[in-house]
This record gives C-alpha cells, structure tokens and sequence, in this order.
C-alpha cells in the first residue's frame, strides 16, 4: 500500500453500520464551511455506475467476488476523485475507505490476506478515524430505521466492532494514524473533535 505523497491530505472516516458516520461528517462539512475551509467530501461506494452497481450487488452478495467489486470502485474512485483532490492540495474525507473492507467482507467470512492483496495498490489515509459506541445504542439506532441493509439486520453490530478493532491494529501496524471517536452521545463534541483534527492537518500543509 502507498504512502500518501500529493499535496492534500487524505482523511477516512469508518465505523459500524448505524454508528452516527452521516450525522458527524454532515456537521463537520458544514462547520469546516461556517469557518471558510474548503475540504472535499466523498463516500464509497462512490457515486459512479460502478459505484451505485457495487452498492447494489452488496446487499445480494457477499464473497470474494464483493470484496474484489468493491476494491475495483475504490480504484475507481482513487483514480478519478480522490487523487486528483489531493493534486490540487485538497483536504479528502471519505465516508468508509479500506477498514470498512477490513470490517464488513471478513463478516462475509473473507481472509485479511485476501483484502489486503486485493488492495495492494491504494493509497493509505494520513488519519483514519474510527467511529465507535456501545453495541446496545448502535442496535437501538438501528432499531429505528425502517429498512436495513443486510449487514444491519439481525444484529450483527458486536461482530462489526470486533472486526474494526482488529482492522485498526492492523492499519496502525502498517503505519497509519488513527483518532478514535466514541460516538455514544454528545454529536456536537465529536464534530468539533474531527474538525479540529482537520484543521490541524490543514495547518501542517
Ligand atoms: N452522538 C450521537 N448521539 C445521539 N444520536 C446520534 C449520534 N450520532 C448519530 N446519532 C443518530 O444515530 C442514527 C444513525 O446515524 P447515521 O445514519 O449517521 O449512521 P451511519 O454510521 O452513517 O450509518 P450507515 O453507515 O449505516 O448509513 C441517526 O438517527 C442519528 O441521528
Ligand atoms: C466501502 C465498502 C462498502 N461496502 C458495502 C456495504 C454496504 O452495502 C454499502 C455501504 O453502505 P452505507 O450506506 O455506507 O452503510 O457498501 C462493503 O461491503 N465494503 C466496503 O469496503
């Protein structure tokens, strides 16, 4: 995997399904915007046909064949969104990026070897921030939406967080720099935590 060496800084953002990652990156663009920071915002699967047609193919499959569906969108996207962003010296933040691959196809039983070969050639983030909370406020989230995707029903939200802790050792062994953020209450608080860690990195261009 590549280190980032563009002008821009490249921020993901994963966590489990119904953990809050819409309702905290929603306020942080529009706090980064109150404040006159121009950032780009993007989200995978990407909004491409590859990218609507990976989100489609997700909820009936799951497999090595999704596993390598998604890392071709997330080339995809490298190649047409995200690096060009970063040429330019943008700041990026990605909802989901390669630990939501670490996290949800090893609940479809597929091996870390296998993810980490299919994305051998993609750029590492400079942060990654994880999203986490107690399982039982994710199920009742959760609880509240009227249609689920196949990995929000049944309550798989255990196997997710036990999933993206052992993706995080394995980023943070690779090298990357990972904020933790526990998204139990307090939005606001959060919000104004990744935005200053924006910020930060903005700062140090
Ligand atoms: N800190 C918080 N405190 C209380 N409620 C929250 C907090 N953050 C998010 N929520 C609520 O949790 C629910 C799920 O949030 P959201 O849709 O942003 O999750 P998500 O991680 O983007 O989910 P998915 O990836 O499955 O789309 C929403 O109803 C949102 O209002
Ligand atoms: C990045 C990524 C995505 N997926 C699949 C799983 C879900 O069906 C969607 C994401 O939808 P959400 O609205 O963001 O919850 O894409 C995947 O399987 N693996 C990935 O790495």
């Amino acid at each position: 995997m590549k280190i980032n060496d563009l002008k821009g800084k490249f921020i993901a953002i994963d966590g489990p399904n119904g953990v809050g990652k819409s309702t905290l990156l929603a306020g942080v663009k529009s706090k980064l915007e109150e404040l006159g920071y121009e950032v780009y915002f993007t989200k995978e699967p990407s909004e491409t046909q590859l990218g609507n047609y990976t989100r489609e193919y997700a909820e009936n499959h799951g497999g090595l064949e999704l596993a390598c569906l998604v890392a071709a969108n997330r080339y995809e996207h490298l190649s047409i969104e995200i690096i060009p962003n970063l040429e330019n010296g943008k700041i990026v933040v990605s909802d989901r990026y390669l630990l939501s691959s670490l996290i949800l196809q090893r609940m479809d039983g597929v091996s870390e070897e296998f993810i980490l070969s299919v994305n051998h050639d993609v750029i590492l983030p400079d942060l990654q921030i994880t999203i986490c909370a107690d399982e039982d406020i994710i199920q009742k989230r959760l609880s509240e939406r009227s249609i689920l995707t196949r990995f929000e029903e049944g309550n798989q939200t255990l196997k997710e967080l036990n999933y993206m802790k052992l993706g995080v050792q394995t980023l943070i062994k690779i090298g990357v720099n990972v904020l933790s953020v526990v998204n139990n209450d307090r939005p606001d608080v959060n919000i104004e935590t990744i935005v200053n860690h924006i910020i930060n990195l903005k700062e140090k261009q």
